[in-house]
């Protein structure tokens, strides 16, 4: 029997693997989540995911682990979780009535290897007058997400369009995660 490990403590990572009705478990560890500069953001997602996955995959020996991380970039500037409500609104003003891009990074650490990808979707605000950017603040939903915002909550008001993978920038690209872990060597069973 393989042993599958979801190595974060977000919700919304849990709640797309269990949609697959899969049997897997859940350990999270804290790992240093800075990052060089100078990687580009498809390596800086790829890099924190494998840090959160290389970090479980040391308790737990002969099982495939999943890490994730997720950053929206405006004009080249990487935006992570807001520290506080003035952030969030920063984050959320800079966001209106521009285009931005989500990107999320997946590891599968296998017994026998390592592997690595990321995926990029493209993301439009509407317009947000002040009022509109309070009232989702409001909501308190912004505060432990990339971005300061949820596509899949209050936050899909915000946006006007998506060009990619909806569930990569909820945290997980679950199709592909899916054909990575089979390529990684997991035998997907498709049973309740
Ligand atoms: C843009 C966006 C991000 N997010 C979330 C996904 C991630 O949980 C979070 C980005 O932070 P991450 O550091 O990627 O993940 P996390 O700290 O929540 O969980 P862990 O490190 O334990 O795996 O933002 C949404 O839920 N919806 C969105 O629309």
């Amino acid at each position: 029997m393989q042993n599958l490990i979801l190595a974060s403590s977000s919700p919304r990572r849990k709640e797309l693997l269990e949609n697959l009705h899969i049997t897997f478990e859940v350990s999270s560890s804290d790992v240093d989540e800075n990052f060089d500069p100078a990687l580009t953001p498809g390596e800086i997602v790829m890099e924190l995911s494998s840090r959160k996955a290389r970090a479980v995959s040391m308790k737990h020996q002969n099982s495939f682990v999943i890490g994730a991380d997720t950053i929206v970039v405006l004009d080249e500037i990487v935006l992570g979780k807001p520290k506080d409500r003035a952030d969030a609104y920063s984050m959320i003003k800079k966001l209106s009535g521009k285009e931005h891009s989500v990107y999320t990074g997946v590891s599968i650490v296998a017994p026998e290897n390592e592997i690595k990808f990321y995926v990029k979707t493209d993301v439009v605000f509407w317009e947000l007058s002040d009022e509109e950017i309070n009232a989702y603040i409001d909501t308190g939903e912004p505060f432990d997400k990339a971005g300061a915002y949820g596509i899949q909550g209050f936050g899909s008001m915000l946006v006007k369009k998506i060009d990619g993978d909806y569930f990569s920038v909820m945290g997980l690209p679950i199709s592909k995660t899916v054909r990575e872990l089979r390529n990684a060597g997991y035998v997907m069973p498709f049973s309740k």
